[in-house]
């Protein structure tokens, strides 16, 4: 066998190279000076399997990654863009999509074992089998996740933070109340960072025969946009009674969340924070994309009004990233997925109370990328344009009817909001200029086309800030 120490040691200092080409990794817009390991945790040793969490430094900041790293001579060809570096002559790589070792953090967690300053559990009645091969998901994803024999699907964080993660915290808390509208929590692996225990993984039920909102969504659009004669209600892919049901579940979610750990009304301070918040990410956003500047006055106005809003604001968990490929429809109903909050947004934004009308904005934004992306690379066409767009309308309509339908009294109608709501969806647009600008620059016209037409229905002309 192979020395763990010789062997991590000189592949540390291939990783600033290997790094930016994985997708999980999420500082892709400068080069990484370098990487030093701050835990080695052995799990298998033939072949050698080695849990390491190392520090990335860029420039002016540093965050934790989560790797798996094994080696085996020779390496399967499926896993050649794994490779890292080959060190005392055996290829070594990352391996949580090699179906013959992955199987070993499900078997952990079945045994529900601590190795070195790993902990491996399984929740409290979970029965959770070993013995299975994992594959990981091909989706592009912040995260990898590994499917076990269609029975569970174990997600690696990669970037880490200290504490537990809110994707656990959450789905745990929904858990305790019975929801309907997640994949039941079976176990997770927690490490250590700087002395204090950090979330590493997570094990969920995988959930067969189910299809995510956004390709249900885009297969609805592309019916309507299809059949142009015909009123929306009578084209057979009709979304709205899904989109109905999916505010439901929504709701039930918050109301769940809100029962479970609680919530409080944001006062003036906590409303001129939201209001700073969002003219600190738009200043951020004008720098790397110029096209955005004509509507920075406009934006800025819709966010100032916030302050003066009417009522009470209630703050409490949300989920943070809701967007059509983040809920799963199932035979039963609609689940939601993923509640980590956005992938770049420091965890202590990710952890805190805030208004559950940014996930209904996340969600009425979605509906509007649906339409709008359908019409990327398309030849200017009216009549398909005013189709997308009736699509978006007549879904954002129904979501929040059936968001209204089912939230208690403490937000009850998500329109009732209409100044935090508008200024929430423009948030969370300045925020997809941002990350298509930086993921997908093809697609960066879907959220500036959606801006234009919300600072135009406020009936204001877009003047450019600068001049
Ligand atoms: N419990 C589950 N059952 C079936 N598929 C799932 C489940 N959880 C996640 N997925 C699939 O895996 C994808 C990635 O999961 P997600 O939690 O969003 O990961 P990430 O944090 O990497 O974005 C989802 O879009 C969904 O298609
Ligand atoms: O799923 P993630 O948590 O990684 O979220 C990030 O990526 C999303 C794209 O995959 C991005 O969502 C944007 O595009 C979606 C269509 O692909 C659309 O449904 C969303 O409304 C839109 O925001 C998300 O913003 C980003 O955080």
């Amino acid at each position: 066998m192979s020395d763990p120490a010789e062997l991590i040691g000189p592949l540390v200092h291939a990783l600033p190279e290997w790094l930016p080409g994985q997708r999980w990794f999420g500082g892709k817009d400068r080069p990484v000076s370098e990487v030093r390991a701050l835990s080695t945790t052995v799990l298998a040793e033939e072949p050698l399997l080695v849990h390491l969490i190392v520090e990335v430094r860029q420039a002016d900041r540093s965050a934790p990654y989560q790797l798996l790293i094994a080696s085996r001579d020779p390496l399967p060809e499926y896993l050649g863009s794994s490779w890292i570096g080959t060190e005392q002559g055996r290829p070594c790589y990352e391996a949580a999509g090699d179906a013959d070792v992955n199987g070993r953090l499900l078997d952990l967690i079945a045994e529900g074992t601590r190795v070195g300053s790993l902990e491996f559990e399984h929740e409290p009645g979970a029965e959770v089998s070993g013995g299975l091969r994992g594959r990981p998901i091909t989706s592009e994803q912040s995260n990898t996740s590994i499917v076990y024999g269609n029975q569970y699907i174990l997600k690696l964080f990669r970037k880490l933070s200290p504490g537990e993660n809110p994707d656990v915290r959450l789905h745990r808390a929904l858990q305790r109340q019975g929801s309907e509208h997640i994949a039941p929590l079976l176990g997770s692996i927690t490490g250590e960072l700087g002395g204090e225990p950090a979330t590493v993984g997570m094990l969920q039920r995988f959930i067969t025969d189910a299809v995510d909102g956004w390709a249900m969504a885009t297969t609805s659009v592309r019916d309507l946009m299809a059949d142009p004669e015909l009123p929306p209600d009578q084209v057979g892919g009709d979304f709205a009674g899904e989109s109905h049901r999916l505010g439901q579940a929504v709701a039930t979610v918050h109301n769940d969340l809100r029962r479970a750990l609680g919530g409080q009304l944001a006062d003036q301070d906590e409303l001129d924070r939201t209001v700073k918040t969002m003219h600190d990410r738009l200043d951020s956003v004008l720098e790397a994309v110029p096209q955005l500047r004509a509507y920075a006055p406009v934006l800025r106005a819709a966010f100032e009004k916030v302050r003066d809003h009417d009522g009470p604001v209630p703050m409490q968990f949300i989920h943070g990233d809701l967007h059509l490929g983040q809920v799963l429809r199932t035979v039963t109903g609609w689940l939601l997925l993923d509640f980590e909050g956005e992938p770049a947004a420091p965890v202590s934004e990710r952890s805190a109370l805030r208004s559950p009308l940014r996930d209904v904005a996340g969600m009425l934004r979605s509906f509007d990328y649906a339409a709008h992306q359908m019409l990327v690379g398309q030849p200017e066409e009216p009549r398909l344009t005013e189709r997308a767009l009736e699509w978006a309308r007549r879904n954002r309509t129904a979501f929040c009817e059936g968001y209204a339908k089912s939230a208690d009294d403490a937000i009850g109608d998500p329109r009732a909001h209409a100044v935090l709501l508008r200024a929430l969806e423009l948030d969370k647009a300045v925020y997809e200029v941002a990350y298509e600008h930086a993921n997908r620059p093809e697609w960066l016209g879907v959220p500036l086309a959606s801006i234009a037409q919300l600072t135009d229905e406020a009936g204001s002309k877009p003047t450019d800030e600068a001049g």
